[in-house]
């Protein structure tokens, strides 16, 4: 078991990482269960996979749950489903002392999260996360939202769950199209600020993806902690550094709003072929080495992930795709600060990146590729 705590004063909270843990919830959840009720909300697929183990451990417990199951996919992080979901937990008479756990992946805990920050202004909810991506990234950090018609989590709040409680084990039941979208946030860490970890990624990826248990531990332990220092010291994204965890997704935000949010390309595959593609507009603006930019497209590559446009499916020209950037809770006096890395593990927010150039670099890169 490993424990790693967001340190935020009086809202701090502990990421408990334990293989079984899901088994063991109930021990877990009963103190929470002590203050109120404890309402599961889930998607009908982690509904199927691995809701019985949740209910078995806290029926052990003697902690009875009421659980909310939402249709699974993007589209759920939506007004209509954040209604529901709302409708549904003041149909239960939820009270503030209440908790309400999210169980499932970054989008049943997206918009969870939401939905707890804003009923009866404020409720207690927890984070049993089971995709890799939420694990190692959506579940920690407080970042909640849903989308909307004009792009990606552009309604939501900061808001900081009680617990995460993460159960490697439930990865047993993850797609592997899913395990290889959550991967790319993994790879995102090792990008940002430590190439060593880029390069275990490079080496030791592939059991990762494999399912090696402890290969997936040690990604989940180290992307947490990585996250949760961050976390800790930019909570609001307002010095820059909290900026860094965004990298590739500008690009790839705009890719999953041209897909239409669909499952054509996942959030993961998106942040895959933004993160490459961040890397080589950096080496054509001159800051990067050309070869790091490389060995970023060739692990994205070699493990399956979208790495361009044409591998993430997309059509649009340049100057669509920018389109959709304008839209991105970056933009500041009209000016768009990126993310961009002078090499591996050298990510940096530019404040000097034209538009305009970034749409004539897409599509460079696209004809480029051809
Ligand atoms: N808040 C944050 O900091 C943050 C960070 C990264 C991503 N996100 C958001 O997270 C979302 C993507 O999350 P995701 O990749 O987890 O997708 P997801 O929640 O849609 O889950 C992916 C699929 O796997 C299924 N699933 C989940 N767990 C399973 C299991 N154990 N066994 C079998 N099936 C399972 C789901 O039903 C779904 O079909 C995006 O909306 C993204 O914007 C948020
Ligand atoms: O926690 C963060 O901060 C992140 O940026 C993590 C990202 O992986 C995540 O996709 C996040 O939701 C993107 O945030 P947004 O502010 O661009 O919506
Ligand atoms: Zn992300």
């Amino acid at each position: 078991m490993a424990l790693v705590r967001v340190a935020l004063d009086a809202r701090s909270y502990d990421i408990v990482i334990e293989q079984g843990a899901l088994d063991r919830a109930g021990d877990r959840l009963a103190p929470y269960a002590r203050q109120g009720r404890l309402v599961v909300v889930t998607d009908a697929h982690v509904a199927a996979a691995q809701l019985a183990r949740l209910e078995a451990s806290l029926r052990a417990a003697d902690v009875a749950i009421e659980p909310i199951i939402l249709p699974p996919g993007e589209q759920t992080k939506s007004w209509p489903h954040l209604e529901q979901l709302l409708d549904a937990l003041l149909a239960l008479e939820i009270e503030r002392g209440d908790h309400i756990v999210a169980l499932g992946g970054g989008v049943i805990g997206d918009l969870v999260g939401f939905a707890a920050s804003i009923l009866k202004r404020g409720c207690h909810f927890v984070q049993v996360p089971t995709t890799l991506l939420a694990q190692v990234d959506s579940s920690v950090g407080g970042k909640t939202a849903i989308n909307t018609r004009a792009g990606k989590n552009l309604v939501g709040s900061f808001y900081q769950p009680a617990l995460v409680l993460i159960d490697p084990a439930t990865l047993d039941s993850l797609p592997p199209r899913e395990t290889r979208a959550g991967y790319a946030e993994v790879v995102k860490y090792g990008l940002i600020d430590d190439p060593a970890f880029f390069a275990w990624c490079e080496s030791d990826g592939h059991r990762l993806l494999a399912g090696d248990a402890d290969a997936r531990t040690h990604a989940i332990e180290k992307s947490v902690t990585a996250k949760a220092a961050i976390v800790a010291d930019d909570e609001r994204e307002t010095s820059g550094r909290r900026a860094l965890l965004n990298l590739g997704h500008t690009f790839g935000h705009a890719l999953e709003a041209d897909t239409g949010f669909s499952d054509r390309l996942l959030h993961g595959e998106g942040v895959a072929a933004g993160m490459a593609l961040a890397f080589r507009y950096s080496a054509r603006l001159g800051l990067c080495p050309a070869e790091d930019a490389a060995r970023v497209t060739a692990h994205l590559q070699a493990v399956g992930l979208p790495h361009d446009l044409a591998s993430a499916h997309v059509t649009a020209d340049g100057a669509t795709l920018v389109g959709h950037m304008l839209h991105d809770k970056k933009m500041a006096a009209g000016t768009l600060p990126f993310l961009l890395a002078r090499g591996i593990g050298q990510t940096f927010l530019s404040r000097d990146v034209a538009l305009d150039d970034v749409a004539a670099f897409l599509d460079q890169d696209r004809a480029a590729a051809l």
